[in-house]
C-alpha cells in the first residue's frame, strides 16, 4: 500500500473541506490515516484460502457451526465502517474439517477491504466451498452500516442480514432451517 500517497491526499482533503492542516490536531492527521487504512484494508494483500488448505481428518459428517464471529468492514461506497457478526456452517466432506479459527480469519481477510456485505457473505462461502470442498456451506452476516446511521437516510438501529449458500444448503429447507435454530440458540 502507498502509505506516502495517501497522506498527500488526506492533507489535501484537510484543505478542501477548509481546515488548516497545520494545526496542531491535524498535523499528524494525514500519517494516521495512511496507518489505518494500512490496518482495515490489510486484506487487500492476503490470500484468504490459505486457512481452508490447513486440514484436519476426523470422523464427523455433521455441521460445524462457528457462530457470533465478530468483523468490521469499509462500505466501498462511502469508506465508512459496517461492523457486526458472521456465522458460517460447513458440513465436512469424507471427514476434512479445518481449524475453527481458520473459519474466523477467511471472514477477517475477506471483511478488510472495500466491501458490501453481500460480496463478503458469498466470497467467505465461495472460498470454504472452492477450497475444502464440503457438501454445503451456509454463511450468514449481520451488519450495521454507517453510512446508513449518521449521514443519508439516518436509520441508526437498522441491520442487514445477508446469507449465502452452496452445496447441500441450496436445495434443503431441513439444513438451512437447522442452521437457524442453532444461530437462536
Ligand atoms: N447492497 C449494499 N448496499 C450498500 C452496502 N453498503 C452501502 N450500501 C449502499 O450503497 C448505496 C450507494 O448509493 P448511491 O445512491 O450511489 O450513493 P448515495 O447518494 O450516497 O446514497 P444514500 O446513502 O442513499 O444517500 C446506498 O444505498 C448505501 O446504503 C452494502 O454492503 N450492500
Ligand atoms: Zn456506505
Amino acid at each position: 500500500m502507498d502509505k506516502k500517497r495517501i497522506e498527500t491526499a488526506m492533507k489535501e482533503i484537510i484543505i478542501a473541506i477548509g481546515e488548516d492542516p497545520e494545526r496542531e490536531g491535524l498535523q499528524e492527521t494525514p500519517a494516521r490515516v495512511a496507518r489505518m487504512f494500512e490496518e482495515v484494508f490489510a486484506g487487500l494483500e492476503k490470500d484468504p484460502s490459505i486457512h481452508a488448505k490447513k486440514v484436519f481428518h476426523e470422523d464427523n459428517s455433521e455441521v460445524v457451526l462457528v457462530k457470533d464471529i465478530s468483523f468490521t468492514s469499509m462500505c466501498e461506497h462511502h469508506f465508512l465502517p459496517f461492523y457486526g457478526k458472521g456465522h458460517i456452517a460447513y458440513i465436512p466432506r469424507d471427514g476434512r474439517v479445518v481449524g475453527l479459527s481458520k473459519v474466523a480469519r477467511i471472514l477477517e481477510d475477506i471483511s478488510k477491504r472495500p466491501q458490501m456485505q453481500e460480496r463478503i457473505t458469498n466470497d467467505v462461502a465461495d472460498t470454504l466451498m472452492d477450497t475444502l470442498n464440503p457438501q454445503g456451506v451456509m454463511v450468514i452476516l449481520e451488519g450495521d452500516h454507517m453510512c446508513m446511521n449518521i449521514r443519508g437516510v439516518k436509520k441508526p438501529g437498522s441491520s442487514t442480514v445477508t446469507k449465502a449458500t452452496r452445496g447441500a444448503y441450496k436445495e434443503n429447507y431441513e439444513l438451512r432451517k437447522e442452521i437457524m435454530d442453532m444461530i437462536n440458540s
